[in-house]
């Protein structure tokens, strides 16, 4: 479970965040939403350490990130899991050697052959189990998707965070990826939080949401009740999408 609370962030004098405070729950996929600009990339950096906010405390299962010393941030680091927004694999290396990196960096007790089957342990989850050997340019966006997954738990990780997991994806296939990220989120018992404005990813994997806007947080709930908001900012951000309008009309 990560808990923030209080959180404020401001750059050059201007404020990004006001006071959030929310509860992400392990063993489910905890979104963060709102329309772009509103705080919500800083707020993910802010909680994983990047971003060291002004005032407030983020919890990992109790441990205060910020109050720590550098040996147990360090710590807590290397229980974090993150899938980037374009993937970022490293495009000189092959599949297996993205997602061994994390392993050549920290997991410095296991051996060669321990490292190689964690990877395609790994690869297999996410359905790649052949494709160790190919380069990131010979991969579809989708695929690439899986490989950042892939790399974003082989370290076993505790926690997992994605930044607009469906950016640049095809309708079927973003539904694909998140429910890969809900499966893993479930069957590890992470504590996954997701940053997205796609509305169909919030309904198809939405099981505890918090919306920002303009910095602030304005609703939390879950996907069994978004819908049915009286948050008239949340309205608006739900139903600028064309599809969720009609739908509302029906
Ligand atoms: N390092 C920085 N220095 C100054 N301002 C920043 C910095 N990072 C973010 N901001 C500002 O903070 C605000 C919120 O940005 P943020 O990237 O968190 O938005 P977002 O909700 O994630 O949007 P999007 O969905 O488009 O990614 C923006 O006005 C942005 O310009």
């Amino acid at each position: 479970m990560i808990e923030i609370q209080n959180i404020e962030k401001s750059f050059n004098d201007k404020q990004i965040l006001y006071g959030i405070s929310a509860v992400f729950e392990q063993g489910k996929t905890n979104m963060i939403i709102g329309a772009s600009g509103t705080g919500k990339s800083v707020l993910l950096k802010c909680i994983v350490g990047l971003v060291p906010p002004e005032k407030g405390k983020v919890l990992y299962n109790s441990r205060d990130f910020y109050q720590s010393n550098r040996e147990e941030q360090k710590k807590i680091r290397s229980e974090i899991g993150m899938l980037f927004q374009g993937s970022a694999l490293f495009d000189s290396m092959t599949v297996e050697e993205n997602v061994m990196f994390p392993l050549n960096i920290q997991g410095e007790k296991m051996s060669a052959n321990e490292k190689k089957d964690r990877v395609y342990f790994c690869l297999n989850r996410v359905g790649l189990e052949n494709a160790g050997q190919k380069m990131p340019s010979e991969l579809s966006g989708g695929m690439k998707k899986r490989v950042g997954i892939a790399r974003a738990i082989v370290l076993n990780s505790q926690y997992l965070f994605c930044d607009e997991p469906n950016s640049g994806l095809d309708p079927i296939t973003a539904i694909r990826i998140d429910n890969l990220i809900q499966e893993i989120t479930h069957e590890f018992n992470l504590t996954t939080v997701v940053v997205s404005h796609d509305m169909n990813s919030v309904m198809e994997i939405g099981q505890n949401i918090i919306f920002l806007h303009k910095g602030y947080k304005l609703w939390e709930g879950s996907n069994t009740n978004i819908l049915h908001t009286d948050c008239q900012e949340l309205r608006d951000f739900i139903f600028s999408n064309k599809l969720m309008m009609e739908f509302n009309k029906q």
